[in-house]
């Protein structure tokens, strides 16, 4: 039986404006055991002033690893979201989160399939995302690195053809980073689909779907940024917990909400039910 632990996605304190070492501190002052922060290209003016959570690959990857040890906290993953059908942002960006979670200590990168060129044909699609991924995949296993690919748009919303997405190279490095709000938006039953593919999870992006954002939403939206507080909206964590338990693999349940207020209830409520 593998050891589900409990994270934040730095996501919930963007609508606060706060920076990185700001949700360090926050969700090591909560009880959260990993986060997940996230990386981008170059320099841009918010996160320079610290008033957004996202990191540059251009600083040093020691930035990140000092803060999260000096809060006692570990990395479940880089949230290094770029877009597998558009090789030309996918290839380069997922190489250089490769390198800098490796430097920074995180174990997982994950990402997703991107939103579909009105141009290209499906099975062109599936080619671009293969080469995207394998590109990358040739970067993150000479250095241990896997990459968590996520339920996001027109393919991988559907279970079948996320399979296709997660066979389309043939690595270990390979896995599912399952996102509960999104496989619930998409029409599916996130509980029965975790079950699915539970020999390939990784990864957990913990989101709930409150039920107003059901009614509006469901089946007709490719996702969502964040959900809110675990244990207020439509998933069932007991099942999804019990799920994870059942795999050899630990696993991470990275919250995924949209204030603070919210991180400290999720927190509370998967803590109670994981101990
Ligand atoms: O997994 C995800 C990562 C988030 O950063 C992003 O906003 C959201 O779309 C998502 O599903």
């Amino acid at each position: 039986m593998g050891k589900v632990g409990i994270g934040l996605n730095l996501e919930a304190v963007r609508t606060s404006h706060k920076s990185f070492e700001w949700g360090v501190q926050f969700a090591a002052e909560i009880g959260y055991e990993y986060i997940e922060p996230m990386v981008h290209w170059g320099r841009e003016l918010l996160s320079e002033a610290r008033y957004f959570h996202s990191v540059s690959m251009l600083d040093d990857p020691f930035r990140v690893r000092d803060e999260v040890e000096k809060h006692g906290l570990k990395l479940s993953a880089l949230s290094s979201h770029s877009q597998a059908s558009k090789p030309e942002i996918a290839v380069e960006y997922l190489k250089q989160a490769a390198r800098f979670a490796k430097e920074a200590g995180a174990p997982i990168i994950n990402t997703h399939e991107g939103h579909k060129q009105p141009w290209t044909t499906k099975e062109e699609d599936f080619v671009l995302i293969r080469y995207s991924l394998m590109e990358a995949l040739k970067v993150c296993e000479r250095r241990g690195i896997k990459i968590g690919f996520e339920m996001h748009q027109t393919y991988s919303l559907i279970p079948e053809l996320y399979d296709r997405c997660l066979n389309l190279v043939d690595s270990p490095n390979l896995g599912a980073n399952f996102d509960t709000g999104n496989a619930y938006l998409g029409g599916e039953d996130p509980h029965e689909w975790l079950n699915r593919v539970r020999d390939r999870v990784i990864h957990i992006h913990a989101k709930d779907i409150s039920v107003e954002q059901s009614d509006a939403e469901r089946g007709k939206v490719m996702g969502t940024a964040v959900g809110c507080a675990c244990g207020e909206g439509v998933i069932d964590w007991e099942r999804i917990v019990s799920i994870c338990r059942s795999v050899p693999q630990d696993i991470v349940l990275s919250v995924e909400c949209g204030t603070l207020d919210q991180a400290e209830r999720s927190f509370t409520h998967l803590k109670s039910i994981i101990g």
